[in-house]
């Protein structure tokens, strides 16, 4: 039995409650980045996904890539579990109108803030007892059914944030969804949960923007010395402004406190730097110090939650000529290897007729397919 409290995981096998399963078919209201990979994730599993989304164009991409059928083709019977996968704003009338419609046996959402989601919800008029707020701390900087991944919460946190009207039995159908896209399901209160993403996700991400943003006056040399510190972290600034705007604007008290106090360091730094004797190296300084406190915070992150069962992947990068037909050749010559390329990145640098290609395989292809490709002709940097 799940108790409510600050924080408490969720104890039980993925899959599975009483030794039985108990989650077979689901409904997930918006087909999106985090619908579409929590429905790949659960039809993996055998479970049965029905799908709905007010864009006709996401949902059939969404149902082409294998994550479910269209729900108004389903045979109307209540489903174990409703998962609303929308922006923030909509999820309580999409709740309130799915209970309506008497569409499942328990509902919970994926929105990056809970508090707001819970208040409206309950303003609605919605039925409490049957929903159970969720958070899965995966993602991605991207959006659209397009860029899904089955495996997008592996190893990740998944917050519950039931209010004390859930029934019984709510919270632990949900874990289970939550344990099937390979996640660890974690209860904790709305308003603790707002607080924590504030300072692990929603500041971090204006944090990213900040430094993003600066790039828009640089010249183009200035970018072409970028390498992949700024890469990193400007990664999650590629984040929709819009969909942001609304996690923001539903988190904004935790979100500005985090924020000014980052602000307050970032202002120190600056002043010191600005005041600083070229020759001076010792003594205390508020610069070093945001740099021993920074490396401190960071080595507080905890590693992934079960990262054995991550799958990982090897990056062999192949040069390649900017020219038209290049990667297709690439992806032949990869297929001919019989080797997956499970992800690629290219990278370019301006100026130059030559990019480099970052293939991802699992470990297991990388000298099959290094060997192939050097054999066909390609420039291929195993290791570099
Ligand atoms: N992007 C991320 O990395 C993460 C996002 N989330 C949360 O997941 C939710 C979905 O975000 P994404 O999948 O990233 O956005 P997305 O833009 O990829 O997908 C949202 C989908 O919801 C659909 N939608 C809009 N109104 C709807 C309605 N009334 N009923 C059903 N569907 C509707 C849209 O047509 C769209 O296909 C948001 O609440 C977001 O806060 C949670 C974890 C990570
Ligand atoms: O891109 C990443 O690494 C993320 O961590 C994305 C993310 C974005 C929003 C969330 O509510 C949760 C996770």
């Amino acid at each position: 039995m799940v108790e409510r409290g600050d924080t408490v995981r969720v104890s039980g096998d993925a899959g599975t409650h009483d030794g039985r399963p108990s989650v077979r078919r689901v409904a997930v209201l918006g087909a999106g980045l985090i619908g579409t990979s929590i429905a790949l994730a659960l039809a993996s599993r055998g479970v049965g996904v029905l799908l709905s989304d007010p864009d006709a164009a996401a949902l059939r991409l969404a149902c082409e890539l294998g994550a479910g059928s269209p729900l108004a083709e389903g045979d109307g019977r209540p489903v174990d579990v409703a998962i609303i996968a929308a922006p923030p704003a909509v999820v309580p009338t999409v709740l309130r109108d799915a209970q309506d419609r008497g569409l499942a046996h328990v509902y919970t959402d994926a929105a990056s803030v809970k508090a707001s989601v819970v208040f409206a919800a309950e303003r609605l008029g919605c039925d409490m007892a049957t929903f159970v707020p969720g958070h899965p701390m995966g993602g991605r900087e991207k959006r659209g059914p397009g860029a899904a991944r089955a495996d997008l919460f592996l190893g990740r946190s998944w917050a519950l944030c039931p209010t004390a009207k859930a029934d019984a039995g709510t919270v632990e159908r949900v874990a289970e969804v939550a344990r099937l896209c390979g996640a660890d399901p974690l209860v904790v209160d709305a308003d603790a949960h707002d607080r924590a993403v504030a300072l692990v996700s929603h500041a971090p991400h204006v944090a990213s923007s900040a430094v993003a943003a600066r790039l828009l006056g640089a010249d183009d040399e200035a970018l072409t010395l970028a390498g992949q510190g700024v890469r990193d972290v400007t990664r999650v600034a590629g984040g929709d402004p819009s969909l942001w705007m609304e996690i923001l604007a539903h988190n904004a008290a935790p979100v500005a406190e985090v924020l000014r106090a980052m602000a307050e360091d970032l202002a120190r730094a600056a002043d010191a730097l600005a005041a600083r004797d070229p020759e001076d190296t010792g003594g205390a300084d508020p610069v070093r110090d945001l740099l021993v406190r920074g490396r401190e915070g960071h080595g507080r992150i905890p590693g992934k939650h079960g990262a054995a069962t991550l799958p990982e992947y090897t990056i062999i990068p192949v040069v390649i000529p900017d020219e038209p037909g290049t990667l297709g050749r690439l992806f032949a010559a990869a297929a001919d290897a019989g080797v997956n390329i499970e992800d690629v990145r290219i990278e370019h640098t301006p100026g130059l007729p030559l990019g480099v290609a970052q293939l991802s395989v699992l470990p297991s292809g990388v000298e099959v397919l290094s060997r192939a490709l050097a054999a066909d002709g390609w420039s291929v940097h195993p290791g570099a």
